[in-house]
């Protein structure tokens, strides 16, 4: 189905063949000035090391995140945790945002992007794991837009629906859209916008497709390698 799914040993063989240079110049080309605050040492869109993380709902994403912090020391974004976060705070868009996703709907992307952006600017490190976004089209364009920056590689958590179902129900956090009316509604956007974005990043070359069956810990030994191959990539 991902017909231009980057293989592992294509990722290898890109990677040693690219040259440093190029790389930087590429980013130089792509580049503003990150945070408009004046800081001692701000960090510039260059600097950044973006992986965007997607799957269906309940595919490991945020499990899989988690473990990749711990071995490799990146910052993890969950949009959808910062949206979950923006409707605690007492926000005046929380009502908006908590509809949103009782619904298994988009929130408005200017939404997401601000919020993560915060969080980037804030954060001290430049690797960074932004978990369930982009969810659509307009996610993707207006993180270009608003951050001025691509994502360096993309992962995508493949996992049956049966699964995926089955470990929502499981979850037990006391998520709103834990349920099986929303369950439904948010398969059907992944479907209808979620992957359109996972073919884009496959036509680009940026797509590691992980199979998401198995125990977490056989999941990641397939995410380790993805990861390890890019150590020497970052700044
Ligand atoms: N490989 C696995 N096998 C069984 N259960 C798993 C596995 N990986 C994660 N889980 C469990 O499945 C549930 C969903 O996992 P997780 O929250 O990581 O998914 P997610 O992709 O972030 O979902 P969402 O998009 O809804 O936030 C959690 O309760 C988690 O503990
Ligand atoms: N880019 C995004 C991400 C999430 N949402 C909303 O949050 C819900 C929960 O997201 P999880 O990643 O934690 O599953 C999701 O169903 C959306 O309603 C969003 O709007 N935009
Ligand atoms: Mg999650």
């Amino acid at each position: 189905m991902w017909r231009r799914v980057a293989s592992l040993s294509a990722l290898i063989s890109s990677t040693s063949n690219r040259c440093f240079l190029d790389q930087v110049a590429y980013r130089m080309s792509t580049c503003k000035l990150f945070s408009s605050e004046v800081k001692e040492n701000p960090l510039t869109l260059k600097d950044l090391f973006i992986t965007f993380v997607l799957g269906g709902p309940g595919s490991g994403k945020g499990t899989q995140c988690a473990k990749i912090v711990e071995t490799f020391g990146y910052v993890h974004l969950s949009a959808g945790e910062l949206l979950r976060r923006e409707i605690a705070s007492n926000s005046e868009y929380g009502s908006m945002i908590l509809n949103t996703i009782k619904d298994g709907k988009i929130v408005p992307s200017e939404m997401t992007v601000r919020l993560i952006q915060k969080e980037m600017e804030l954060s001290n490190n430049h690797k960074f794991l932004i978990d369930g976004f982009p969810r659509n089209e307009e996610n993707r364009i207006a993180f270009e837009t608003i951050i001025g920056a691509d994502p360096d590689i993309v992962l995508f958590f493949n996992c049956p629906e049966e699964e995926m179902v089955k470990r929502v129900l499981n979850r037990n956090q006391g998520r709103v859209d834990d349920n099986i009316e929303t369950i439904k509604k948010r398969l059907q956007v992944f479907k209808a916008s979620n992957l359109l974005v996972v073919d884009y990043y496959s036509d680009k070359g940026k797509l590691f497709e992980i199979d998401a069956t198995g125990t977490e810990e056989e999941i990641f030994e397939r995410v380790r390698p993805v990861f390890a191959a890019f150590q020497h990539d970052q700044k």
